[in-house]
């Protein structure tokens, strides 16, 4: 890890520890992390950054853990098991804590492009490239206007219904490395279509990731496709 790196996950450390403080004292914070409460003060203060093996156990220990706790708290199920999960989505900061637990926990390796289905997972897509440095691409279930080029990648859905995402071709380059994201993750098959729309790309995958797993249907089928690390934040039971 060079210098960077280490200050980069020191200061994720600490934007971790702020979310957790805002509903906790710092007792609290000392309990669930084993820290002592003076210390934490001066990290949440921004008096003093902790130090990096500390980082990293807080972005990789407690850091996942909160992290999944607030998820469920934010996200709702409706009557026939579909999830409200716009109190996740629209909150970029949220996501942006997210990325790098996300990361250091699955293992995933610094992507050339981070690639997902629009909508709903446009802003982890956009927060998982920012912390990677990399490049976000949305595929999309129309053409966009004025792009002559695209990867298609069509399915028929077990209703009947076909799904076609399109991906402007320019976003993804043969021999790029990429990792697919998305907010939620249920049957797979959006996954799919992402997966052979990176095949056909010739890119290679370095992981799928998703906030939310709804069973574990999907997840299995990603994992069958492809041998880099698949996993959700939190894995909630299907109806
Ligand atoms: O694993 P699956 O069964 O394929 O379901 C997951 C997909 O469903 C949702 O998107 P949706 O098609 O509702 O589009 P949206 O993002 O525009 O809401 C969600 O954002 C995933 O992309
Ligand atoms: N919001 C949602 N909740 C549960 N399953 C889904 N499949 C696609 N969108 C979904």
């Amino acid at each position: 890890m060079n210098r960077a790196e280490k200050a980069a996950l020191q200061l994720q450390a600490v934007a971790v520890l702020r979310v957790l403080k805002e509903t906790r004292t710092y007792d609290e914070l000392a309990d669930l992390t084993g820290l002592p409460a003076g210390d934490l003060n001066r990290y949440v203060n921004g008096h003093v950054l902790p130090g990096v093996e500390r980082a990293r156990e807080v972005v990789q220990g407690v850091g996942r853990d909160a992290l999944a706790a607030e998820l469920e708290s934010r996200v709702e199920f409706d009557d026939e098991g579909y999830v409200d999960n716009s109190g996740v989505v629209f909150d970029q900061s949220f996501l942006d804590l997210v990325a790098p637990v996300a990361a250091n926990t699955l293992g995933f390796e610094r992507p050339d492009v981070v690639l997902t289905a629009a909508t709903d997972g446009i802003t982890l897509g956009a927060a998982m490239a920012s912390y990677f440095d990399a490049r976000v691409a949305y595929a999309k279930k129309s053409k966009e206007t004025a792009v002559e080029e695209f990867v298609e990648s069509r399915q028929r859905l077990a209703s009947g219904i076909e799904l076609t995402y399109y991906l402007p071709a320019r976003a993804l380059s043969s021999g790029e490395s990429v990792l697919i994201v998305d907010d939620l993750i249920r049957s797979g098959e959006t996954q799919e279509l992402l997966l052979d729309i990176a095949l056909q790309s010739e890119a290679n995958v370095t992981g799928v990731f998703t906030l939310i797993s709804v069973g574990t249907e999907g997840i299995d089928r990603a994992a069958e496709i492809t041998d880099a690390p698949v996993g959700a934040l939190t894995t909630f039971d299907a109806e």
